[in-house]
Protein backbone atom coordinates (compact mmCIF):
# COMPACT_ATOMS: atom_id res chain seq x y z
CA UNK A 1 0.00 0.00 0.00
CA UNK A 2 1.73 3.39 -1.12
CA UNK A 3 0.45 7.26 -0.95
CA UNK A 4 1.43 7.14 -4.84
CA UNK A 5 -0.24 10.06 -6.36
CA UNK A 6 -2.79 10.88 -3.68
CA UNK A 7 -0.03 13.45 -2.21
CA UNK A 8 3.47 13.85 -1.02
CA UNK A 9 4.45 10.59 0.63
CA UNK A 10 5.93 10.67 4.12
CA UNK A 11 9.42 9.14 4.56
CA UNK A 12 10.24 9.01 8.32
CA UNK A 13 11.95 12.70 8.16
CA UNK A 14 9.34 13.63 5.20
CA UNK A 15 12.81 14.45 3.36
CA UNK A 16 14.37 12.57 0.76
CA UNK A 17 14.32 8.83 0.95
CA UNK A 18 17.86 7.26 1.30
CA UNK A 19 17.54 4.90 -1.45
CA UNK A 20 17.23 8.01 -3.97
CA UNK A 21 19.61 10.17 -2.21
CA UNK A 22 23.34 9.74 -2.69
CA UNK A 23 24.66 11.71 0.75
CA UNK A 24 22.54 9.27 2.84
CA UNK A 25 24.80 6.56 2.52
CA UNK A 26 27.71 8.46 3.48
CA UNK A 27 25.58 10.49 6.63
CA UNK A 28 24.13 7.08 7.72
CA UNK A 29 26.79 4.48 8.49
CA UNK A 30 24.99 2.26 9.91
CA UNK A 31 23.30 -1.64 8.35
CA UNK A 32 20.43 -0.49 5.14
CA UNK A 33 17.47 -2.47 7.29
CA UNK A 34 18.08 -0.83 10.66
CA UNK A 35 15.21 1.31 10.37
CA UNK A 36 14.97 2.14 14.60
CA UNK A 37 18.40 2.68 16.16
CA UNK A 38 18.62 3.58 20.02
CA UNK A 39 22.35 4.44 20.44
CA UNK A 40 23.11 5.00 24.36
CA UNK A 41 19.36 6.60 24.69
CA UNK A 42 18.81 7.68 28.51
CA UNK A 43 16.07 9.68 30.02
CA UNK A 44 16.36 11.50 33.79
CA UNK A 45 13.23 13.34 34.47
CA UNK A 46 13.51 16.42 36.03
CA UNK A 47 12.34 15.53 39.60
CA UNK A 48 15.29 13.08 39.15
CA UNK A 49 13.62 9.67 37.99
CA UNK A 50 16.10 7.66 36.21
CA UNK A 51 13.26 6.33 33.16
CA UNK A 52 15.62 4.67 30.93
CA UNK A 53 19.33 4.36 31.59
CA UNK A 54 22.10 3.66 28.39
CA UNK A 55 19.66 1.75 26.15
CA UNK A 56 20.85 0.25 23.13
CA UNK A 57 18.76 -1.60 20.61
CA UNK A 58 18.25 -1.67 16.84
CA UNK A 59 15.14 -2.66 15.03
CA UNK A 60 14.73 -4.46 11.52
CA UNK A 61 12.58 -3.05 8.57
CA UNK A 62 9.13 -5.15 9.31
CA UNK A 63 10.00 -6.21 12.41
CA UNK A 64 7.67 -5.94 15.13
CA UNK A 65 9.13 -5.36 18.90
CA UNK A 66 6.94 -5.90 21.87
CA UNK A 67 8.24 -3.81 24.38
CA UNK A 68 7.30 -5.90 27.85
CA UNK A 69 8.39 -5.41 31.48
CA UNK A 70 6.76 -4.47 34.83
CA UNK A 71 4.62 -0.98 35.27
CA UNK A 72 7.25 1.73 35.62
CA UNK A 73 9.95 -0.05 33.43
CA UNK A 74 9.97 2.84 31.32
CA UNK A 75 8.56 1.29 27.97
CA UNK A 76 6.31 4.14 27.08
CA UNK A 77 9.15 6.54 27.65
CA UNK A 78 11.15 4.84 25.55
CA UNK A 79 8.42 4.80 22.79
CA UNK A 80 8.22 8.68 23.11
CA UNK A 81 11.37 9.37 22.97
CA UNK A 82 11.24 7.70 18.80
CA UNK A 83 8.97 9.99 18.36
CA UNK A 84 10.18 12.86 20.53
CA UNK A 85 7.11 13.56 22.27
CA UNK A 86 9.74 12.77 25.10
CA UNK A 87 13.54 14.21 24.56
CA UNK A 88 16.06 11.75 25.57
CA UNK A 89 18.80 13.41 28.07
CA UNK A 90 21.33 11.16 26.57
CA UNK A 91 22.05 9.14 23.22
CA UNK A 92 20.78 9.29 20.19
CA UNK A 93 17.57 7.76 18.39
CA UNK A 94 18.30 6.84 14.60
CA UNK A 95 15.70 6.54 11.98
CA UNK A 96 16.40 5.15 9.06
CA UNK A 97 20.09 6.11 9.13
CA UNK A 98 19.67 9.33 10.29
CA UNK A 99 20.03 11.13 13.82
CA UNK A 100 16.43 12.69 14.62
CA UNK A 101 17.70 14.32 17.59
CA UNK A 102 17.96 17.42 15.80
CA UNK A 103 15.03 16.91 12.87
CA UNK A 104 11.99 18.64 12.60
CA UNK A 105 9.46 17.51 15.59
CA UNK A 106 6.35 18.30 13.39
CA UNK A 107 7.47 16.44 10.12
CA UNK A 108 8.77 13.26 12.33
CA UNK A 109 5.36 12.84 13.90
CA UNK A 110 4.04 13.25 10.45
CA UNK A 111 5.81 10.58 9.64
CA UNK A 112 5.40 7.84 12.83
CA UNK A 113 2.32 6.42 12.90
CA UNK A 114 1.15 6.50 16.17
CA UNK A 115 -1.96 4.35 18.53
CA UNK A 116 -2.23 4.74 21.99
CA UNK A 117 -4.67 2.73 24.72
CA UNK A 118 -8.51 3.30 23.55
CA UNK A 119 -7.68 5.02 20.18
CA UNK A 120 -6.86 8.31 21.17
CA UNK A 121 -9.63 9.62 18.39
CA UNK A 122 -11.00 12.71 18.27
CA UNK A 123 -14.64 12.92 19.77
CA UNK A 124 -16.00 15.30 17.83
CA UNK A 125 -14.79 14.41 14.51
CA UNK A 126 -16.31 11.17 12.45
CA UNK A 127 -14.97 8.51 11.90
CA UNK A 128 -14.03 9.46 8.14
CA UNK A 129 -12.53 12.60 9.39
CA UNK A 130 -10.33 10.89 12.38
CA UNK A 131 -8.46 8.55 10.00
CA UNK A 132 -7.60 11.02 7.38
CA UNK A 133 -6.56 13.81 9.29
CA UNK A 134 -2.67 12.78 9.12
CA UNK A 135 -3.21 12.65 5.04
CA UNK A 136 -4.79 15.79 5.05
CA UNK A 137 -1.84 17.38 7.25
CA UNK A 138 0.50 16.12 4.93
CA UNK A 139 -1.52 18.09 2.07
CA UNK A 140 -3.16 15.05 -0.15
CA UNK A 141 -6.24 16.23 -1.59
CA UNK A 142 -9.78 15.88 0.49
CA UNK A 143 -10.94 13.38 -1.86
CA UNK A 144 -7.70 11.22 -1.86
CA UNK A 145 -7.93 11.42 1.85
CA UNK A 146 -11.15 10.31 2.16
CA UNK A 147 -10.85 7.73 -0.28
CA UNK A 148 -7.83 6.62 1.66
CA UNK A 149 -9.26 6.10 4.92
CA UNK A 150 -12.26 4.33 3.47
CA UNK A 151 -9.12 2.00 1.92
CA UNK A 152 -8.18 1.62 5.44
CA UNK A 153 -11.30 1.34 7.65
CA UNK A 154 -11.90 -1.56 5.25
CA UNK A 155 -8.44 -3.02 5.83
CA UNK A 156 -9.49 -2.97 9.69
CA UNK A 157 -12.40 -4.67 9.34
CA UNK A 158 -15.25 -1.24 9.58
CA UNK A 159 -17.22 -1.21 6.41
CA UNK A 160 -16.69 2.44 5.55
CA UNK A 161 -20.84 2.64 4.83
CA UNK A 162 -21.51 1.72 8.10
CA UNK A 163 -18.71 3.30 10.61
CA UNK A 164 -17.21 6.36 8.45
CA UNK A 165 -19.43 9.31 9.60
CA UNK A 166 -20.22 7.77 12.72
CA UNK A 167 -18.53 9.53 16.08
CA UNK A 168 -16.17 7.94 18.35
CA UNK A 169 -18.56 7.53 21.24
CA UNK A 170 -21.14 5.68 18.51
CA UNK A 171 -18.73 2.69 18.43
CA UNK A 172 -17.57 -0.49 21.01
CA UNK A 173 -14.34 -0.36 22.24
CA UNK A 174 -12.90 -3.01 19.96
CA UNK A 175 -14.10 -0.56 17.29
CA UNK A 176 -12.86 2.54 18.38
CA UNK A 177 -8.57 0.70 18.38
CA UNK A 178 -9.57 -0.51 15.04
CA UNK A 179 -10.16 3.05 13.67
CA UNK A 180 -6.70 4.07 15.87
CA UNK A 181 -5.20 1.41 14.23
CA UNK A 182 -6.04 2.73 10.77
CA UNK A 183 -5.49 6.26 11.36
CA UNK A 184 -2.25 5.22 12.54
CA UNK A 185 -1.79 3.38 9.15
CA UNK A 186 -3.48 6.33 7.06
CA UNK A 187 -0.45 7.97 5.58
CA UNK A 188 1.12 4.90 4.88
CA UNK A 189 4.13 5.49 8.10
CA UNK A 190 7.10 3.12 8.06
CA UNK A 191 7.21 2.85 11.33
CA UNK A 192 4.45 2.47 14.30
CA UNK A 193 4.44 3.21 17.50
CA UNK A 194 1.69 1.62 19.96
CA UNK A 195 1.55 2.32 23.24
CA UNK A 196 -0.65 -0.64 24.53
CA UNK A 197 -3.05 0.07 21.99
CA UNK A 198 -5.05 -2.93 22.84
CA UNK A 199 -5.14 -2.56 26.63
CA UNK A 200 -8.71 -1.46 27.16
CA UNK A 201 -11.19 -4.38 25.68
CA UNK A 202 -12.07 -7.28 27.08
CA UNK A 203 -9.84 -10.50 26.28
CA UNK A 204 -11.91 -11.97 23.85
CA UNK A 205 -12.12 -8.74 21.49
CA UNK A 206 -8.33 -8.33 22.41
CA UNK A 207 -7.70 -11.96 20.86
CA UNK A 208 -9.75 -10.96 17.73
CA UNK A 209 -7.84 -7.20 17.55
CA UNK A 210 -4.78 -9.48 17.80
CA UNK A 211 -4.83 -11.49 15.20
CA UNK A 212 -6.11 -8.92 12.91
CA UNK A 213 -3.28 -6.83 13.64
CA UNK A 214 -1.12 -9.56 12.64
CA UNK A 215 -2.71 -10.27 9.52
CA UNK A 216 -2.19 -6.49 8.29
CA UNK A 217 1.20 -6.88 9.61
CA UNK A 218 1.73 -9.65 7.53
CA UNK A 219 0.79 -7.54 4.17
CA UNK A 220 2.03 -4.20 5.13
CA UNK A 221 5.16 -4.96 7.26
CA UNK A 222 5.76 -1.76 8.76
CA UNK A 223 8.21 -1.46 11.35
CA UNK A 224 6.67 -1.67 14.79
CA UNK A 225 7.12 -0.76 18.45
CA UNK A 226 4.52 -2.32 20.72
CA UNK A 227 4.09 -1.56 24.11
CA UNK A 228 2.76 -4.37 26.30
CA UNK A 229 1.84 -5.34 29.84
CA UNK A 230 0.86 -8.56 28.50
CA UNK A 231 3.40 -11.38 27.49
CA UNK A 232 1.27 -13.31 26.27
CA UNK A 233 0.25 -10.86 23.71
CA UNK A 234 4.11 -10.08 23.15
CA UNK A 235 4.39 -13.55 22.68
CA UNK A 236 1.67 -13.88 19.94
CA UNK A 237 2.39 -10.59 17.99
CA UNK A 238 6.33 -10.06 18.41
CA UNK A 239 9.03 -10.99 15.55
CA UNK A 240 11.18 -9.89 19.08
CA UNK A 241 10.22 -9.36 22.72
CA UNK A 242 12.63 -6.51 24.49
CA UNK A 243 12.06 -7.44 27.92
CA UNK A 244 13.29 -4.03 30.27
CA UNK A 245 13.28 -3.80 34.15
CA UNK A 246 12.91 -0.90 36.09
CA UNK A 247 15.13 2.25 35.16
CA UNK A 248 14.69 0.98 31.57
CA UNK A 249 17.81 -1.63 31.75
CA UNK A 250 17.29 -3.96 28.78
CA UNK A 251 17.33 -7.16 30.43
CA UNK A 252 16.48 -9.44 26.85
CA UNK A 253 16.26 -8.87 23.31
CA UNK A 254 15.10 -11.70 21.56
CA UNK A 255 12.63 -13.78 19.74
CA UNK A 256 9.78 -15.03 21.26
CA UNK A 257 10.66 -19.07 21.40
CA UNK A 258 14.52 -18.07 22.53
CA UNK A 259 12.93 -16.42 25.41
CA UNK A 260 10.84 -18.26 26.49
CA UNK A 261 13.35 -21.64 25.96
CA UNK A 262 16.49 -19.42 27.37
CA UNK A 263 15.58 -16.40 29.71
CA UNK A 264 19.02 -14.61 29.85
CA UNK A 265 18.84 -13.63 33.35
CA UNK A 266 16.71 -14.36 37.27
CA UNK A 267 14.58 -11.02 36.25
CA UNK A 268 13.30 -12.82 32.59
CA UNK A 269 12.89 -15.78 34.58
CA UNK A 270 10.89 -14.29 37.34
CA UNK A 271 9.54 -12.32 34.45
CA UNK A 272 8.18 -15.03 32.40
CA UNK A 273 6.86 -16.59 35.40
CA UNK A 274 5.65 -20.77 36.03
CA UNK A 275 3.74 -20.65 32.60
CA UNK A 276 6.82 -20.40 30.58
CA UNK A 277 6.29 -23.95 29.31
CA UNK A 278 2.17 -22.94 28.33
CA UNK A 279 3.78 -20.15 26.94
CA UNK A 280 6.34 -21.89 24.86
CA UNK A 281 3.40 -24.09 23.19
CA UNK A 282 2.41 -20.99 21.11
CA UNK A 283 5.87 -20.40 19.80
CA UNK A 284 6.87 -24.27 19.66
CA UNK A 285 6.28 -25.37 15.89
CA UNK A 286 4.97 -28.85 15.30
CA UNK A 287 8.28 -30.92 14.12
CA UNK A 288 7.60 -34.15 12.11
CA UNK A 289 10.12 -35.91 13.98
CA UNK A 290 8.56 -35.41 17.19
CA UNK A 291 5.39 -36.86 16.18
CA UNK A 292 4.56 -40.89 17.14
CA UNK A 293 4.10 -43.27 13.79
CA UNK A 294 1.62 -45.43 14.74
CA UNK A 295 1.36 -48.80 12.66
CA UNK A 296 -0.43 -48.48 9.37
CA UNK A 297 -2.66 -50.26 7.43
CA UNK A 298 -5.14 -50.02 4.26
CA UNK A 299 -9.24 -50.49 4.37
CA UNK A 300 -8.08 -53.77 1.95
CA UNK A 301 -5.85 -55.09 4.54
CA UNK A 302 -7.30 -58.48 6.38
CA UNK A 303 -8.48 -58.22 9.93
CA UNK A 304 -6.22 -61.53 10.90
CA UNK A 305 -3.36 -59.70 8.93
CA UNK A 306 -3.95 -56.59 10.70
CA UNK A 307 -4.37 -57.82 14.56
CA UNK A 308 -1.11 -59.41 13.96
CA UNK A 309 0.38 -56.04 13.14
CA UNK A 310 -1.12 -53.99 15.94
CA UNK A 311 0.05 -56.48 18.60
CA UNK A 312 3.80 -56.26 17.24
CA UNK A 313 3.15 -52.43 18.21
CA UNK A 314 3.09 -51.08 21.87
CA UNK A 315 -0.43 -49.20 21.08
CA UNK A 316 -3.96 -50.43 20.92
CA UNK A 317 -4.79 -49.10 17.45
CA UNK A 318 -3.73 -48.27 14.46
CA UNK A 319 -4.00 -45.69 11.88
CA UNK A 320 -5.43 -46.58 8.33
CA UNK A 321 -4.47 -44.72 5.16
CA UNK A 322 -5.94 -44.63 1.47
CA UNK A 323 -3.80 -47.21 -0.54
CA UNK A 324 -3.20 -45.35 -3.21
CA UNK A 325 -3.21 -41.24 -2.31
CA UNK A 326 -1.96 -42.36 1.42
CA UNK A 327 -4.19 -39.72 2.96
CA UNK A 328 -5.42 -40.53 6.22
CA UNK A 329 -8.80 -42.02 6.47
CA UNK A 330 -9.40 -43.08 10.46
CA UNK A 331 -8.18 -45.29 12.59
CA UNK A 332 -8.74 -49.12 13.96
CA UNK A 333 -8.65 -50.24 17.51
CA UNK A 334 -6.72 -53.17 18.34
CA UNK A 335 -9.56 -55.22 20.33
CA UNK A 336 -12.12 -54.73 17.89
CA UNK A 337 -10.02 -56.18 14.60
CA UNK A 338 -8.65 -58.94 17.46
CA UNK A 339 -12.29 -59.73 18.15
CA UNK A 340 -13.31 -59.73 14.89
CA UNK A 341 -11.02 -61.79 13.64
CA UNK A 342 -11.28 -64.83 16.75
CA UNK A 343 -14.96 -64.63 16.18
CA UNK A 344 -14.34 -66.29 12.91
CA UNK A 345 -14.34 -62.96 10.80
CA UNK A 346 -10.76 -63.89 8.92
CA UNK A 347 -12.08 -62.73 5.50
CA UNK A 348 -13.29 -59.23 7.26
CA UNK A 349 -10.95 -56.14 6.14
CA UNK A 350 -9.93 -53.33 8.27
CA UNK A 351 -12.34 -51.16 6.06
CA UNK A 352 -15.09 -52.81 7.61
CA UNK A 353 -14.15 -51.39 11.13
CA UNK A 354 -12.58 -48.08 10.39
CA UNK A 355 -13.46 -45.17 12.85
CA UNK A 356 -12.80 -41.54 11.68
CA UNK A 357 -10.45 -39.09 13.00
CA UNK A 358 -12.37 -36.45 14.58
CA UNK A 359 -10.27 -33.62 13.87
CA UNK A 360 -6.39 -33.52 11.97
CA UNK A 361 -3.89 -30.51 12.52
CA UNK A 362 -1.58 -29.12 9.50
CA UNK A 363 2.12 -29.48 10.09
CA UNK A 364 2.32 -25.53 9.54
CA UNK A 365 0.23 -24.91 12.65
CA UNK A 366 2.22 -24.49 16.22
CA UNK A 367 1.69 -27.03 19.42
CA UNK A 368 -0.48 -24.91 20.87
CA UNK A 369 -3.23 -25.20 17.80
CA UNK A 370 -2.40 -28.90 17.74
CA UNK A 371 -2.65 -29.30 21.91
CA UNK A 372 -5.86 -27.18 21.97
CA UNK A 373 -7.56 -29.21 19.26
CA UNK A 374 -6.39 -32.25 20.88
CA UNK A 375 -7.91 -31.41 23.95
CA UNK A 376 -11.22 -30.55 22.65
CA UNK A 377 -11.28 -34.30 21.29
CA UNK A 378 -12.58 -37.62 22.88
CA UNK A 379 -9.16 -39.58 20.69
CA UNK A 380 -6.06 -39.05 22.67
CA UNK A 381 -4.13 -38.43 19.42
CA UNK A 382 -4.38 -36.44 16.36
CA UNK A 383 -3.35 -36.85 12.71
CA UNK A 384 -0.69 -34.14 11.41
CA UNK A 385 -1.22 -33.19 7.76
CA UNK A 386 1.39 -31.21 5.07
CA UNK A 387 -1.68 -30.77 3.09
CA UNK A 388 -3.48 -34.12 2.65
CA UNK A 389 -0.26 -35.91 3.17
CA UNK A 390 -0.43 -37.98 6.65
CA UNK A 391 3.00 -37.22 8.79
CA UNK A 392 1.77 -38.71 12.00
CA UNK A 393 0.42 -38.14 14.87
CA UNK A 394 -0.09 -35.80 18.20
CA UNK A 395 -0.61 -37.32 21.57
CA UNK A 396 -0.16 -35.53 24.91
CA UNK A 397 3.42 -37.26 25.20
CA UNK A 398 4.56 -35.84 21.44
CA UNK A 399 3.85 -32.14 23.30
CA UNK A 400 5.53 -32.76 26.67
CA UNK A 401 8.33 -34.28 24.88
CA UNK A 402 8.54 -31.18 22.38
CA UNK A 403 8.71 -28.94 25.27
CA UNK A 404 11.22 -30.36 27.77
CA UNK A 405 13.55 -30.45 25.06
N1 LIG B 1 6.98 13.40 33.67
C1 LIG B 1 7.55 12.58 34.55
N2 LIG B 1 8.23 13.05 35.61
C2 LIG B 1 8.82 12.22 36.48
N3 LIG B 1 8.82 10.88 36.37
C3 LIG B 1 8.15 10.36 35.34
C4 LIG B 1 7.49 11.16 34.37
N4 LIG B 1 6.91 10.35 33.45
C5 LIG B 1 7.20 9.10 33.83
N5 LIG B 1 7.95 9.10 34.95
C6 LIG B 1 8.50 7.94 35.66
O1 LIG B 1 9.37 7.26 34.77
C7 LIG B 1 9.29 5.86 34.98
C8 LIG B 1 8.94 5.19 33.67
O2 LIG B 1 7.63 5.57 33.27
P1 LIG B 1 6.93 4.95 31.98
O3 LIG B 1 5.58 5.55 31.88
O4 LIG B 1 7.84 5.09 30.84
O5 LIG B 1 6.84 3.43 32.41
P2 LIG B 1 6.00 2.25 31.74
O6 LIG B 1 6.90 1.06 31.75
O7 LIG B 1 5.45 2.67 30.44
O8 LIG B 1 4.86 2.07 32.83
P3 LIG B 1 3.39 1.44 32.68
O9 LIG B 1 3.59 0.03 32.22
O10 LIG B 1 2.86 1.51 34.07
O11 LIG B 1 2.63 2.27 31.70
C9 LIG B 1 8.25 5.65 36.08
O12 LIG B 1 8.93 5.51 37.29
C10 LIG B 1 7.45 6.93 36.04
O13 LIG B 1 6.91 7.23 37.31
Amino acid sequence: MSSDESGPSADLLGTRSRATDPDATVEAGVERDIVIRLDGVGKRYPDGTEAVRDLTMEVHRGELIALVGPSGCGKSTILRMVNRLIEPTSGSVWLDGRDVTHADVVQLRRGIGYVIQAGGLLPHQDVRTNVSTVPRLLGWEAKNARRRADELLDLVGLPPGQFGSRYPGELSGGQQQRVGVARALAADPPVLLMDEPFGAVDPLVRERLQTEFRRIQNELQKTVLFVTHDLDEAVRLGDRIAVFSTGGVLEQFAAPDELLADPASDFVVRFIGSDRGLRRLSVTPIRVDDLEKPTTLTPGDGIAYAATALELDSRSWGVVLDATSGTPLGWVPRGVLTQASRNGGQDGRVGDHLQPFENSVQSSETLRTGFSTLLAQEQRFLPVLDGDRYLGVLTPDVVHTALRR
